[in-house]
C-alpha cells in the first residue's frame, strides 16, 4: 500500500464566530474534541435553498444536483495528490474504489472522477455507497483483494464525503441528529494499493491482514436513510459502549494467528489508526487497552482539525500517522492497526506492516 493523501475543501468553517441575518439563525455545536471542520454547505448555498435546513421540507433533489458536482471534484483533488506521489501516470491505474454517503445517482461520482483524473477506458470501478464510516476501511480491504489477485494491478481507492447530503438544523426530540450535526465534516482522501512494488514505487505500508467484524443485534445503532428531506441518520448514544465491549476480541483475533500480540498484552507495542468517530469512543479505547496517551494521538488530532470525514477519516488519520512516524525515525513501532466502524455495527479491522522505507518525511 502507498501514498495515503488527503485533501479538503474550506469554504466555511463550522468554529466560524456566530453569525445571523434578519431571516435566519445560526446554532454553534461545540462538540468536545473537535476544534474545526470544513463545509461545503455555504451561506451562499442556504441563502439559495433556505430549505435545506428543515429536514421536513423535500430537498432531496437539489442535494444530490450539488452532492453530484461536489463530490468527484473534492476526490480528484485528494487523488491528484495521490497518483503524483505515487510517481506514475494517471493512465497506470487498473482499478478504482470509491466510497461516499453523499451519493443518489447512477452513474456515481465515480464515473466523473475517472474523467477528471483521464483514467484509461478500461478501468475497473467499484462503488460503495452508504458504508459510511467504515467505507474508507472496506474499500482498502477491497483493493488489497484486487492488487493480489490481478498481476501488475494498482488500485486507487477514493473517499469523499459531503456533510450536504445531510446537513439540517435541530428538531426537538432528536439528540442524536444534533450529536451528529456536531461530529460531521467534510473531506477526501485518496490511496493508491499495489502488489508487488516495482523500483520506483515507495510503499508506506503492507497489509498483512484484513477483517470484518459485525456486532450482532445492532443494527439500529448507526443508521442512514435517504428521505425526501435529505440523507435521515441516527447514532445511538450507545454506540462507543458497543464499540468497547467488542473491540479487544476483535484485535486478539486479528493479532493472534500472526503472532504478534499474545492476550493483548503488547498492545503500546502497536502504531495505531482508529476512526475517530467521536472523543468518547477514543476516550473508551484507550482506557480498555491501556494505552499510552501517544498512541491515538493521529486519530485525536485528525478529530480535532477536521471532525469526523466518514470513510474519508481513516485515510487523513493514516496520513497524519505516517508525519508521526517520520519524526519518530528508528523508534516508530513496525506494526500497527487500523480501525473503521460504521453502521452494521461494522468493524473494519486492518493489521499493518511498516515498510522500510516509510520512515522518511514527506
Ligand atoms: C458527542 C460527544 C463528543 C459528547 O461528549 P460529552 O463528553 O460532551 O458528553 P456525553 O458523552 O456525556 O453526552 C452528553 C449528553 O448527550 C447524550 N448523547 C451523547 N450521544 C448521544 C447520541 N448519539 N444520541 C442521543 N444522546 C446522546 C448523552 O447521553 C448525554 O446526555 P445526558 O446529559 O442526559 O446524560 C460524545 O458523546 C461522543 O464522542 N459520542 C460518540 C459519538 C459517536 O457515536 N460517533 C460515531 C458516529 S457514527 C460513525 O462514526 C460511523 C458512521 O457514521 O458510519
Amino acid at each position: 500500500m502507498s501514498t495515503p493523501t488527503t485533501t479538503s475543501v474550506s469554504l466555511r468553517a463550522s468554529t466560524s464566530p456566530t453569525s445571523s441575518t434578519s431571516s435566519r439563525e445560526f446554532v454553534i455545536i461545540r462538540t468536545p474534541g473537535i476544534e474545526k471542520r470544513f463545509m461545503h454547505v455555504s451561506e451562499e448555498i442556504l441563502d439559495a435553498h433556505p430549505d435545506l435546513i428543515d429536514r421536513t421540507l423535500p430537498t432531496l433533489d437539489a442535494r444530490i444536483d450539488m452532492a453530484s458536482a461536489a463530490v468527484p471534484k473534492l476526490a480528484a483533488s485528494a487523488a491528484w495528490k495521490a497518483i503524483v506521489e505515487w510517481g506514475r501516470p494517471a493512465t497506470d491505474i487498473t482499478h478504482l474504489v470509491f466510497s461516499t454517503y453523499s451519493g443518489g445517482r447512477a452513474p456515481s461520482a465515480d464515473l466523473r472522477l475517472a474523467s477528471l483524473l483521464g483514467l484509461r477506458p478500461t478501468v475497473c470501478r467499484t462503488v460503495l455507497n452508504l458504508n459510511g464510516c467504515s467505507g474508507g476501511g472496506r474499500a482498502l480491504q477491497i483493493a488489497k483483494e484486487l492488487a493480489e489477485n490481478n498481476r501488475g494491478a494498482r488500485v486507487l481507492v477514493a473517499c469523499s464525503e459531503l456533510t450536504l447530503i445531510a446537513f439540517y438544523g435541530p428538531q426537538d426530540g432528536c439528540l442524536d441528529t444534533i450529536v451528529g450535526q456536531g461530529l460531521f465534516g467534510d473531506g477526501a482522501g485518496a490511496i493508491v494499493v499495489g502488489a508487488d512494488p516495482v523500483e520506483d514505487e515507495r510503499p508506506l505500508f503492507e497489509m498483512a491482514f484484513t477483517t470484518q467484524t459485525t456486532i450482532p443485534e445492532t443494527e439500529d445503532a448507526i443508521t442512514m436513510q435517504l428521505r425526501k428531506g435529505g440523507l435521515d441518520f441516527h447514532i445511538s448514544s450507545q454506540v462507543p459502549r458497543l464499540l468497547a465491549e467488542n473491540i479487544e476480541r476483535v484485535l486478539i483475533d486479528a493479532f493472534e494467528p500472526l503472532g504478534i500480540v499474545a492476550n493483548g498484552a503488547a498492545w503500546n507495542d502497536l502504531f495505531w489508526a482508529i476512526h475517530p468517530g467521536g472523543r468518547s469512543i477514543l476516550d473508551n479505547i484507550e482506557e480498555l487497552l491501556g494505552l499510552d496517551a501517544e498512541k491515538l494521538g493521529a486519530s485525536r488530532q485528525v478529530l480535532r482539525d477536521f471532525g469526523n470525514m466518514s470513510g474519508a477519516t481513516v485515510i487523513f488519520v493514516l496520513d497524519e500517522l505516517r508525519r508521526r512516524r517520520a519524526k519518530e525515525g528508528e523508534t516508530a513501532a513496525e506494526w500497527g492497526v487500523v480501525m473503521a466502524f460504521g453502521p452494521g455495527i461494522t468493524i473494519e479491522t486492518m493489521v499493518l506492516h511498516a515498510a522500510t522505507n516509510n520512515l522518511k518525511e514527506n
